[in-house]
C-alpha cells in the first residue's frame, strides 16, 4: 500500500480551507421546502464539516476561511472554538459580504435536496494573503474543498496554500465538492479542479464529480479505474470514488482496488454522508490504518450521521463508529 506520510513533529494534524457556513434543515421532514415552515440551524458547509468530524475524533484541527461580519459569522467561530477547532486564521470579512445558507429539504429518506444562498459570499472572499505559509507549515494535512475554486479571490487563495503545502510536505486532500451554485459553467469547474487534482495527494469525489473533471459533464458514465489511473498520472497515491447507497472504491498507485461497503442506517436524510465519511476515512489514513478500514471507518460514521437530522452536530466519535462496527460486523466486501 503506499504510504502517505505525515510528519509527526508538526504541532496541527489537519486544516480545512474554504467553507464556513449554515444549514438550515428542515424540522418538517417528508414535506417538500414549499410547505416548510421551520429549520434547525447548524454550521455547516462541507470543508466545515469534516474538519468538525476530526475535531470529534480527537484531532488537532484548524481552519483557513473567511466569515461574514454578522450573527451568523461569529455564531461559526464560537461553535469552532467550542470544538476545539484552533480560529486564529479564520478573518472576518469586512466587505459587507453574507454567511452561506443551504436550506435542506427532507422529503423522504431517498429525496433530499439542498437550495444554497451563495451570492456574495464572505468565504468566497478569501485572498492570497490570508492564507499563512507558516501555519500551513505547522500542520501535517490541509483539506481543500472544490467549491473555493469557483471564484476570485478564494481560487486564488486556494493556489497559494497548495504552493506552501507542496513546500512544506504537507498530506494534501482534495474533496471535488461539487456545488452548481457557485459555478459559472461546468467546464470551468472542470478547468480549476483538474488543476488541484493534479497537485493533491487524496482524491475524493462522487463518480459524477469525477466526470466534470473528465469532460463527461456529471453524467455517472466515467469508468472508476481510468479515473484513478489519470490521477496516479499524476501526484495522487489514493482516489476515493463514493458511490451513495452502495459504498465506494478506493484506488491506490499500486494497483490495489478495495471496495468498501455501508452500514445499515435509520436514513433521515442522505445529505452529510460524503463529509462524515471524508472524516472517518481522513482519521484512518491519518492513523496509519490500513485502506479497508479507513473505509469502513468511514462508512460506519456516515451510517450515524445519515440516521441524524445535522450534518455537523452529529459527527461521532470515534467510540461510537467503533460500536457500529463492532455491532454489524467488518463488512468489508
Ligand atoms: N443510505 C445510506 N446508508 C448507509 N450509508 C450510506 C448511505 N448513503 C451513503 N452512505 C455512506 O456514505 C458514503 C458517502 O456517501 P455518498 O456517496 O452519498 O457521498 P456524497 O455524494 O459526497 O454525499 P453528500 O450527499 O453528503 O454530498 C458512502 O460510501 C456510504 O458508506
Ligand atoms: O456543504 C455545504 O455547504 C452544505 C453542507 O453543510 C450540508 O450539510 C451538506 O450538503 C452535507 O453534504
Amino acid at each position: 500500500m503506499p504510504m502517505l506520510t505525515f510528519d509527526v513533529t508538526r504541532p496541527i494534524d489537519f486544516i480545512g480551507v474554504g467553507r464556513l457556513c449554515i444549514d438550515l434543515n428542515a424540522n418538517e421532514i417528508h414535506r417538500p421546502m414549499e410547505e416548510t415552515r421551520t429549520f434547525t440551524k447548524y454550521v455547516g458547509g462541507s470543508p466545515a464539516n469534516i474538519t468538525i468530524a476530526l475535531a470529534r475524533l480527537g484531532l488537532k484541527t484548524g481552519f483557513i476561511g473567511r466569515v461574514a461580519n454578522d450573527q451568523h459569522g461569529r455564531f461559526i467561530v464560537n461553535y469552532l472554538e467550542e470544538r476545539g477547532i484552533d480560529t486564529s486564521n479564520v478573518i472576518t470579512d469586512p466587505s459587507g459580504s453574507v454567511t452561506g445558507l443551504a436550506f435542506t429539504e427532507i422529503k423522504s429518506p431517498t429525496e433530499c435536496s439542498i437550495l444554497m444562498y451563495r451570492d456574495n459570499v464572505a468565504d468566497l472572499k478569501l485572498e492570497p494573503g490570508d492564507v499563512s505559509e507558516e501555519y500551513i507549515r505547522r500542520s501535517k494535512s490541509i483539506l481543500i474543498s472544490g467549491t473555493a475554486l469557483a471564484r476570485s479571490p478564494s481560487r486564488e487563495a486556494v493556489f497559494v496554500a497548495l504552493e506552501y503545502a507542496r513546500k512544506h510536505n504537507v498530506v494534501v486532500f482534495f474533496d471535488i465538492d461539487y456545488r452548481p451554485w457557485t459555478w459559472t459553467s461546468e467546464a470551468e469547474t472542470g478547468v480549476y479542479c483538474r488543476l488541484v487534482a493534479e497537485k493533491s495527494d487524496v482524491i475524493l469525489g462522487g463518480r459524477e464529480e469525477f466526470d466534470l473533471l473528465e469532460d463527461l459533464h456529471g453524467t455517472g458514465q466515467g469508468n472508476d479505474r481510468e479515473t484513478a489511473d489519470m490521477w496516479f498520472a499524476h501526484r495522487a497515491k489514493i482516489v476515493l470514488v463514493k458511490h451513495g447507497g452502495d459504498g465506494s472504491t478506493a484506488f491506490t498507485s499500486d494497483g490495489q482496488i478495495y471496495k468498501g461497503t455501508t452500514f445499515p442506517a435509520n436514513v433521515v436524510k442522505t445529505f452529510g454522508a460524503g463529509d462524515s465519511f471524508a472524516g472517518g476515512f481522513i482519521y484512518g489514513l491519518m492513523n496509519g490504518w490500513s485502506i479497508a478500514r479507513s473505509q469502513q471507518f468511514g462508512a460506519a460514521s456516515a451510517s450515524i450521521v445519515v440516521s441524524s437530522h445535522s450534518s455537523s452536530e452529529a459527527m461521532p466519535t470515534a467510540d461510537e463508529i467503533q460500536a457500529v462496527i463492532d455491532k454489524y460486523g467488518q463488512r468489508e466486501s
